[in-house]
């Protein structure tokens, strides 16, 4: 098929920053990423198997990128051998716990041993989400601690609810501060598609400011 230069330039041009999700299996992965991509909290959700991609197209300071959200099994034999695929030129990660279970909290530190085990620079950067918190009278995780946590590892804590409609704007800051920070960043950026004999060469650019609204 014929692709017109402009066409191929603007497909090139898109974006797209490849988020993925963790965390214990029920934590609420899976409603999560339901609730950015797709505005809504699913009726039902089954175990997630292998892997569920959803992306959603976002608008920043006039550009358009794809945030590819790879929503993750939380069950071990549901994710053995996909884990590799998981962290492979993964841009951010997002790591979940169920503020009603402190088991699911300190199974972080597995989930962070796993990232790191597969080379994920300390530049991806990370985030810790703590999800469940319209359930307020079952609380077992208290703030401070995981602010703590949070702190200690270099991330920034979100407290929130898939759930609950009133938290669905913090829902979407999770994803949306990370694409602004990644847009932030360096090398992602394709700017100049140039051709050589034929073939298109990308020009990879460096940005170090940004005017982000996050
Ligand atoms: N009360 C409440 N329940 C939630 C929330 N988020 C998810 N749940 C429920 O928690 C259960 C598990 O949610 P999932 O999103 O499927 O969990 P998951 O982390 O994707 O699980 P795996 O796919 O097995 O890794 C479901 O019954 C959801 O309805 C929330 O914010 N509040
Ligand atoms: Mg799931």
């Amino acid at each position: 098929m014929a692709l017109s230069t402009s066409s191929l330039e603007l497909s090139i041009q898109t974006r797209i920053f490849k988020i993925i999700v963790i965390g214990d299996s029920n934590v609420g992965k899976t409603c999560l990423t339901f609730r950015f991509t797709g505005g809504s909290f699913p009726d039902k959700t089954e175990a997630t198997i292998g892997v569920d991609f959803r992306e959603k197209a976002v608008e920043i300071e006039g550009e358009t990128i794809k945030v590819q959200v790879w929503d993750t099994a939380g069950q071990e034999r549901f994710r053995k051998s996909m884990v590799e695929h998981y962290y492979r030129n993964v841009h951010a990660v997002v790591f979940v716990y169920d503020v009603t279970k402190m088991a699911s909290f300190r199974n972080l530190q597995t989930w962070i041993e796993e990232c790191n085990g597969h080379r994920v620079s300390a530049s991806v950067p990370r985030v810790l989400v703590g999800n469940k918190c319209d359930l307020v009278d079952q609380i077992q995780v208290p703030s401070n601690m995981a602010l703590k946590f949070a702190d200690s590892h270099n991330m920034l804590l979100f407290e929130t609810s898939a759930k609950d409609p009133r938290e669905s704007q913090n829902v979407d800051s999770i994803f949306m501060s990370l694409a602004c920070r990644l847009k932030a960043q360096k090398s992602l950026l394709y700017r100049d598609v140039e051709r050589e004999d034929g073939r298109v060469r990308l020009t990879q650019e460096t940005e170090t400011k940004s005017n982000c609204p996050c």
